[in-house]
């Protein structure tokens, strides 16, 4: 029997009706059962500020650090707001990335991206990739995720009401389960232990 992988959701878009953390919600319904995914909070993280931080790790950020460390994976959904992922995601990311040891370090992970445009985020996309080599995230590459048109692909209550997008996401949430679980295991083999 194989271990559950633990997937971290972590959406860039703190508003209630938000299509990235609705497309979050579709992906944790369409994964197999040997993952389970919860979500991350973003809403109680400050602005980055060096002084506040040389005083106190702000609660919000340990709890977020400590849920990045336990996760076998995360799954970003980001918004794109000017060409670029959020600022809600980039802060939150900027203040994880202070914490020793680097808790982004080595993590599997996988994007996807909702937008009302015809390009659905595709641009904020390429931006998080960018930040995710900085600390060193392996980042799985196909499919990729990005929902165009997002306000007519899910129903007033949020839900996805589209079966392509379904099925791509689905793809996407098993790519991220086998890539995690092929990193997991050769890590494994390099270990002193296995030697
Ligand atoms: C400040 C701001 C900038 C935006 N810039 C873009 C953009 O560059 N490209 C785009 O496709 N949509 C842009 N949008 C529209 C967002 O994609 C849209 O509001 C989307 O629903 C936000 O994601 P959410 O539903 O998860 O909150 C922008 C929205 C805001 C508020």
């Amino acid at each position: 029997m194989t271990d559950t992988l633990k997937v971290l959701a972590i959406s860039g878009s703190l508003r209630k009706d938000s299509y990235n953390t609705a497309a979050l919600r579709a992906a944790r319904e369409a994964a197999p059962a040997d993952i389970s995914i919860e979500f991350a909070d973003l809403s109680r993280i400050p602005l980055y500020d060096q002084d506040q931080r040389d005083q106190e790790v702000p609660a919000a950020v340990a709890r977020l650090a400590e849920q990045i460390k336990e996760a076998d994976a995360l799954l970003f959904a980001t918004p794109e707001y000017n060409y670029s992922m959020s600022g809600v995601l980039k802060n939150a990311i900027d203040w994880v990335s202070r914490e020793r040891p680097q808790p982004f370090a080595g993590k599997p992970a996988a994007i996807m991206s909702a937008s009302m445009s015809l390009l659905g985020g595709v641009r904020a996309q390429y931006d998080l990739r960018r930040t995710m080599v900085a600390l060193d995230m392996h980042c799985v590459n196909k499919p990729e995720v990005m929902i165009s048109s997002a306000h007519q692909r899910f129903d007033a209550e949020g839900r996805l009401a589209d079966e392509t997008t379904r099925e791509f996401i689905a793809k996407l949430v098993t790519a991220l389960g086998d890539w995690t679980r092929q990193l997991q295991a050769g890590e494994k083999a390099l270990s002193p232990q296995a030697r």
